[in-house]
C-alpha cells in the first residue's frame, strides 16, 4: 500500500493553481449518460480516482470515454441499462447519481447501494421518495435498487432535507422527463449551479439552481456540448490552510473566491491576512494561529463539512481553545485518534469537538480514515516536528490529483513511497 512521508516544519511559500472540481465533475459526468446526440467534452476536468471509478462505470453502461490532456469526452449515444457492477459502486458514493439520468433517459435502471468513504450513515432515502413522486417505481431487493420510470411524468418534490445528491440526481432524472417538476427545499451549493449550467448546456430548460426551488421542464433530447469544469473549493480551502498552518504564504490562482466566504472568514479569525490580487488570491499566515471560537458545518453558504478536518489540523496550532461542532455527518471526526497519535489535544463530545491549542505536533506513523481526514492529517504533518508517514493515500486521492507533488512545489519535503 502506498503512503505518504512528510517531513515538517518548512513553511509553504509560492504560487497554486486550483484544478477542476471533484463534487462538481462527478454529477456531470453521470449527467453525460443524459445526452443521446453527439459528445460532450469537459475541459480542466481533474484526474482523480472518482472521476476514472465513474468513468469506468460510465463504459460498463455502452459510453465511450477519452483523454485528451484535462479534456474528457464522453460519448453516449450508445449507451443501454445494466446492471451496476458492485464492485465499482461499493467504492464511490457517487455511484447513486447514476439512477436519475438512466431513468430519466431509459426508462429503467438497476443500482446497487452506493459505498464511499465511512463519515456517516449516508442514506439514499430522499433521493427514493423524490424519483417516487415523479412516478419511479422503486423496489429493494438484497442490496438491490430496481428502478421502473416507464411512466415517469413532472411532478412537485419538497426536500424533507436539502441534499445535495438528491437534489443533482432528481435534477438530471427530471431533464428528460414530460411536463414540469419542482424542487423545494434543494440544497444551493455551487456544485448544483455548475449541474445546472450543464444541462442548460446541453438544451435542458432548467432554472433556479442556487436558490432553493428548482424548476426544471422536460425536453425531448439533449445534446452535445463542451464545458468547462469550475475550480475545486474545497482544494483551494485545503491549501489556503496548508499555508497557514505552516506560517507561511501562498497565492491561490483561478480560486473560487466568493464561494469560500464562510471558510475565509475563520482564516481571518485565525489571524490570517488574504486578499485579492488581480487573479490571485493572496494568503500570508500570522506569526502565531489565533484561536477560532466557534465553527459550525452548514449547508451552503454556511462553513462546508468538507473542510471540518482541516480546521481541527489548523485549530491545534491555535492559541487557545477552538471549539469545531460537525452538523452534517454524524461520522466525521475519526480523524481526531490518528491526529491525537500527533500530539494534538482534541476533546469530541457527540457532535462537537474542542481543540486545545496550542500543542506541538509530533510525526508518526497515522492512517488516513476518510478522505478529507487523509488531507487534514497531510497538513498537520507539514507542521509537525519530525517525520510523518500516511496511510491509505488511495483514499486522500478520491480528492487530490497528487497531493505530495502540489506540497513539493510550494516547499514542503513530500514524497510518495509506493509500497
Ligand atoms: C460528490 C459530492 O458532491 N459529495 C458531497 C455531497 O455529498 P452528499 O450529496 O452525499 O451529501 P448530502 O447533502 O446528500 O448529505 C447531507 C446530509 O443529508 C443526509 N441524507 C442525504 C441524502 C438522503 O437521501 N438522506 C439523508 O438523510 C446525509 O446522511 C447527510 O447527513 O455533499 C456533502 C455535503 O455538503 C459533501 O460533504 C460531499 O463532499
Ligand atoms: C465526502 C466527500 O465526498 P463523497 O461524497 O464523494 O464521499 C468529500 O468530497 O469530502
Amino acid at each position: 500500500m502506498a503512503m505518504i512521508r512528510i517531513r515538517g516544519g518548512r513553511p509553504l511559500h509560492g504560487e497554486y493553481t486550483v484544478p477542476g472540481s471533484k463534487n462538481g465533475a462527478l454529477p456531470i459526468l453521470a449527467a453525460s449518460i443524459l445526452c443521446s446526440q453527439g459528445p460532450v467534452t469537459l475541459l480542466g476536468c481533474p484526474h482523480l480516482s472518482d472521476v476514472e471509478n465513474m468513468l469506468a462505470l460510465l463504459r460498463h453502461l455502452g459510453c465511450q470515454t477519452r483523454w485528451e490532456g484535462d479534456a474528457l469526452t464522453i460519448d453516449a449515444q450508445n449507451a443501454r441499462v445494466s446492471q451496476m457492477p458492485e464492485e465499482l459502486a461499493k467504492v464511490m458514493r457517487s455511484s447513486i447519481f447514476m439512477l436519475g439520468p438512466l431513468l430519466g433517459r431509459f426508462g429503467s435502471a438497476v443500482a446497487t447501494y452506493p459505498g464511499g468513504c465511512d463519515i456517516g450513515l449516508r442514506p439514499i432515502d430522499l433521493h427514493l421518495k423524490g424519483l417516487r413522486t415523479l412516478g419511479a417505481r422503486i423496489t429493494e431487493q438484497a442490496g438491490y435498487i430496481f428502478s421502473d420510470g416507464a411512466a415517469l411524468k413532472g411532478g412537485m418534490i419538497h426536500l424533507d432535507y436539502p441534499s445535495v445528491g438528491a437534489t443533482e440526481n432528481l435534477m438530471m432524472a427530471a431533464a428528460l422527463t414530460p411536463g414540469t417538476t419542482r424542487l423545494t427545499n434543494a440544497a444551493r451549493e455551487p456544485e448544483i449551479v455548475q449541474l445546472q449550467d450543464f444541462l442548460r448546456a446541453m438544451g435542458a430548460d432548467i432554472s433556479g439552481a442556487g436558490t432553493e426551488t428548482i424548476t426544471i421542464n422536460g425536453v425531448e433530447r439533449l445534446s452535445g456540448c463542451s464545458f468547462p469544469i469550475a475550480a475545486d473549493r474545497i482544494v483551494a480551502g485545503t491549501f489556503l490552510v496548508a499555508a497557514a498552518i505552516t506560517g507561511g504564504e501562498i497565492a491561490l490562482r483561478g480560486a473560487p473566491v466568493e464561494q469560500l466566504a464562510a471558510v475565509e472568514a475563520k482564516l481571518r479569525e485565525a489571524g490570517c491576512t488574504l486578499e485579492k490580487d488581480g487573479a490571485l488570491w493572496r494568503l500570508r499566515a500570522p506569526a502565531k494561529l489565533g484561536a477560532i471560537e466557534s465553527i459550525e458545518t452548514q449547508p451552503y453558504p454556511g462553513f462546508p463539512t468538507d473542510m471540518q478536518a482541516l480546521f481541527l489540523a489548523l485549530c491545534t496550532r491555535g492559541q487557545g481553545a477552538s471549539v469545531i461542532t460537525e452538523n452534517i455527518f454524524e461520522n466525521r471526526f475519526r480523524v481526531v485518534p490518528q491526529l491525537a497519535r500527533m500530539g494534538a489535544r482534541i476533546r469530541v463530545s457527540d457532535r462537537t469537538a474542542i481543540v486545545h491549542g496550542p500543542g506541538r505536533l509530533t510525526g508518526a506513523g497515522v492512517t488516513a480514515p476518510d478522505l478529507r481526514g487523509g488531507a487534514a492529517l497531510v497538513v498537520a504533518a507539514l507542521a509537525a516536528e519530525g517525520e510523518t508517514r500516511i496511510g491509505r493515500v488511495d483514499l486522500i486521492d478520491r480528492g487530490y490529483e497528487h497531493i505530495e507533488q502540489d506540497l513539493s512545489a510550494l516547499g514542503a519535503d513530500a514524497v510518495r513511497i509506493e509500497g
